[in-house]
């Protein structure tokens, strides 16, 4: 089980801050997830080219099993995570979308700017978060639940939650 995480961002792709969303992520993987996973952490900059490339080869190439990107989601004329998504993603999963604006209203009025999405390439699932680092963890806790039963569904690997933090929640198929 391979799970990427891409930061998006012109600054912290630049050195000229601290990535700090990329290892909140990590952060809060590493205290939920119970079974054996590996992680990459990419930092690309902001606009279309980089993150669609960077999303093709973690797919194709890498082959990992989920793709967590966090930044670049919003109406600046350089934010174009959606467009990149839009181009590699071969079916949608609008719920995401709307759970994660929905969770992080409660945070901020300004969580309906984000145009966060997400969608399956193969056997792999990408997720868009977004970019400040205090939006990570509403954000995975409001769709997580969701997540290890989707992987399945795609044939991804598997993936076991500590009950105590999160459930991840099954759907019990009739004998
Ligand atoms: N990966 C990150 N690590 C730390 N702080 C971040 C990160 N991404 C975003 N932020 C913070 O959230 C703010 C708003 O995020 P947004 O994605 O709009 O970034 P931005 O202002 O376009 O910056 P950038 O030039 O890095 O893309 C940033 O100004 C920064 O303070
Ligand atoms: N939970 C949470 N969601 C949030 C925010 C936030 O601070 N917390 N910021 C919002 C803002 S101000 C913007 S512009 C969008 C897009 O951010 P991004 O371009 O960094 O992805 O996310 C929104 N969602």
């Amino acid at each position: 089980m391979q799970i990427a995480i891409l930061t998006i961002s012109d600054r912290a792709s630049r050195g000229q801050y601290e990535d700090l969303s990329g290892p909140a992520i990590e952060e809060w993987l590493r205290e939920t997830i119970v079974s054996p996973f590996e992680i990459v952490r990419w930092i690309v900059p902001d606009g279309f080219g980089p993150v669609r490339d960077a999303l093709v080869e973690l797919c194709d190439e890498q082959r990992v099993d989920l793709i967590l990107t966090t930044g670049g989601t919003g109406p600046s004329p350089r934010d174009e995570t959606p467009e990149a998504m839009r181009a590699v993603m071969v079916k949608e999963l609008p719920g995401f979308g709307e759970q994660l604006r929905r969770a992080s209203l409660v945070q901020t009025p300004t969580a309906i700017l984000s145009r966060q999405t997400a969608g399956t390439r193969g056997s792999t699932l990408i997720i868009n978060l977004p970019g400040k680092p205090t939006s990570i963890r509403v954000s995975l806790n409001a769709v997580f639940a969701a997540v290890p039963y989707c992987l399945d569904l795609i044939g991804a690997g598997r993936i076991e939650t500590d009950p105590a933090r999160l459930n991840a929640f099954r759907p019990v198929s009739p004998a």
